[in-house]
């Protein structure tokens, strides 16, 4: 427990004078709780007993002073408490964000987005509440103890010694039921995580699960996540029901037993009078509330260390940044260079032994069939992950030595699937560089071929995209992603199967810009229609992480019995017999091998 606290301290500790002035408002504040049964004792034995009752008023104004200054000293303290609170989270959550930002793919690859989520908010929450709250509740209840017991023994040894005895059970009790409470609450936190990352997919995924009309099914694989969610809960509720009733029950059994053995004490005069009897029980009464709640209080303690685990496991994850070299150049030449790369994700080969080497202003093509290896190889090069052995480098340097940003500003990677964020297009093709003025968007739409449709568009650049682009046909997403990239002016430009969803002819129009954009620098395109590849310099076959055929297209094309000849013969066949099937429909541009149209 104290570890999860030690490891978070560097976000606490430098607001931690907030909570020491805090603390001590506290002290002041419960000190001044003393004055009441020490009044009481007054009132009853010098007033009641003595029928002094001129001197009644001033007792009375002494009680509303007392709890005037109490209530000022409560609210001090609970309002520096919240400041340290809130200081601390807001430091603890900039630091999740910087580091969820900073953190590699393969990360990516195995967290869910609905867990991250909860983390931010829910655990992020349950550390800053007993930041601002518990520390002070805790506090509060040991000095309520101490200062009550003290008093305690100062008024009447014999109940002192009463209460005394009740108060093992009691620690005993506590300690027990936190036990239980922590893998409890440790469980209410992962099922809310699995709840959440089901919640977050199923409204990614809504137009899937409508198209297969799985509503039902997710509906109910929503319900099992909420009813674990709420076993969970129900788990900390019924330890809360054994807890909470025997508290009480020991809180109440000890008024009746000073009762009782004080009430002996005052009849037979016993050393003790009925003013001492009715502090003695305005204390233990003080202290039957925090006592009570010791189990609320262990347990923000539970969740605050349940959380903070969950916290750690984000803010400690290996960072990918710290294992960068520091390499910088303003302009990479854009030379590429693989070297008996192999690659793996888990125990499975991806790649084994591939090399090759692209001069600047190449054009390089990856074909192959699907799960290949084809995006791999080119993840390798932005460092998206890294070789297991072997090596890449550009312009003759390892990218492992290369600092990390300097490398990814200068290649591009446009993806199958782009991402576009909720924002204008201007803002999404800009996003490399916001400083792009609206020419440069201008320029780098136009070579993507993607100025005419946003121009169509009644706001043009400054059309609002939906999440993730919707609103968007496939096509026109890749467009705006291409502009983005070629914005960004890179050295090496990656089309990872990027133009799939425009036509032909676009595509035909999208590589002729893109040759005159890319003269000098290096073009990788992974692409399944032969007609996108065919005038690289070097054309790369993959088949199962190996590179199996090399060469121009027309090279390729000489060795028969090949899977490049293989693929173009069956695109071939594919675009006859389709444009002659479909020749009463005016033609329809054909794709081989998994492109589509747009
Ligand atoms: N992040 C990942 N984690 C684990 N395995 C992966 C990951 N990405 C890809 N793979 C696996 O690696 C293999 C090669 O995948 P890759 O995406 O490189 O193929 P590809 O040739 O680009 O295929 P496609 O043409 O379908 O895009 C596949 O078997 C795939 O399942």
């Amino acid at each position: 427990m104290t570890s999860v606290f030690r490891r978070l301290s560097r976000f606490y500790r430098p607001y931690l004078w907030w909570l020491y002035v805090s603390l001590a408002l506290l002290v002041i504040a419960t000190a001044l709780g003393l004055v009441y049964p020490y009044l009481l004792k007054t009132i009853v034995n010098q007033v009641i007993m003595a029928g002094h009752y001129k001197e009644l008023p001033l007792l009375i104004a002494g009680i509303l002073v007392a709890a005037f200054l109490k209530d000022i000293f409560n609210f001090l303290y609970q309002y520096l408490g919240q400041v340290f609170g809130a200081k601390s989270g807001l430091d603890l959550r900039n630091a999740l964000y910087r580091k969820l930002n900073t953190q590699s793919f393969s990360y990516y690859d195995q967290v869910h987005t609905g867990d991250l989520m909860s983390r931010m908010t829910a655990d992020l929450d349950a550390f800053r509440m007993f930041l601002a709250f518990g520390i002070n509740n805790l506090v509060n209840l040991v000095l309520t103890i101490v200062f009550g017991i003290g008093l305690m023994v100062s008024m009447n040894g014999w109940l002192a010694l009463v209460i005394a005895c009740l108060m093992p059970i009691l620690a005993v009790t506590a300690v027990r039921f936190d036990g239980q409470l922590r893998p409890t609450y440790r469980r209410i936190r992962k099922t809310l995580g699995t709840l959440n990352s089901g919640v977050q997919e199923t409204i990614m995924g809504m137009r899937t699960v409508k198209s297969f009309a799985k509503e039902d099914r997710e509906i109910i694989k929503f319900t099992d996540r909420n009813d674990s969610y709420f076993d969970a809960n129900m788990g900390a509720t019924h330890l809360w029901k054994k807890f909470f009733p025997f508290i009480e029950f020991i809180g109440n059994f000890g008024v009746v037993l000073i009762l009782f053995v004080g009430g002996l004490l005052v009849m037979h005069h016993k050393g003790l009078n009925l003013g001492d009897l009715v502090a003695f029980l305005s204390v233990v009464w003080s202290l039957i509330w925090p006592l009570s709640n010791l189990g609320f209080f262990l347990n923000n303690l539970t969740q605050a260390v349940a959380a903070g685990d969950r916290l750690l496991e984000v803010l400690e994850a290996p960072d990918e940044l710290a294992s960068q070299g520091g390499k910088h150049e303003a302009q990479i030449l854009g030379q590429v260079e693989l070297e008996r790369v192999t690659m793996q994700y888990g125990a499975e080969t991806v790649l084994a032994d591939v090399s090759l080497t692209a001069e600047p202003g190449e054009t390089i093509a990856l074909v192959g069939l699907t799960g290949a290896g084809k995006s791999t190889l080119v993840n390798l090069l932005p460092r998206f992950y890294d070789v297991h052995s072997g090596s890449v480098r550009i312009d003759g340097v390892d990218v492992r030595e290369w600092d990390l940003q300097t490398l990814r500003n200068q290649i591009s990677v446009v993806f199958q699937e782009p991402f576009l964020f909720s924002t204008t297009i201007f803002s999404n093709i800009a996003y490399g560089n916001p400083s792009a003025t609206m020419e440069d968007v201008r320029r780098a739409a136009e070579m993507a071929d993607a100025a005419e449709f946003i121009e169509r568009l009644p706001e043009g650049y400054y059309t609002l995209v939906g999440e993730r682009g919707l609103g968007l046909s496939g096509g026109q997403k890749q467009r705006l992603a291409l502009a983005r990239a070629i914005l960004m002016n890179p050295s090496v430009l990656i089309l990872d199967d990027a133009t799939s969803a425009v036509d032909m002819e676009t595509e035909y129009k999208i590589q002729q810009d893109l040759e005159r954009v890319m003269k000098g620098r290096t073009t990788f395109i992974i692409a399944h229609r032969i007609s996108s590849v065919k005038r690289a310099n070097q054309i790369l076959v993959i088949e199962q992480g190996r590179v199996v055929q090399r060469g121009t297209h027309d090279e390729l094309l000489q060795q028969t019995g090949g899977l490049y000849r293989k693929i173009f013969d069956m695109q071939f066949q594919d675009f006859e017999s389709v444009t002659q099937s479909a020749s009463g429909f005016g033609g329809i541009a054909v794709s081989g091998g998994g492109g589509g149209h747009e």
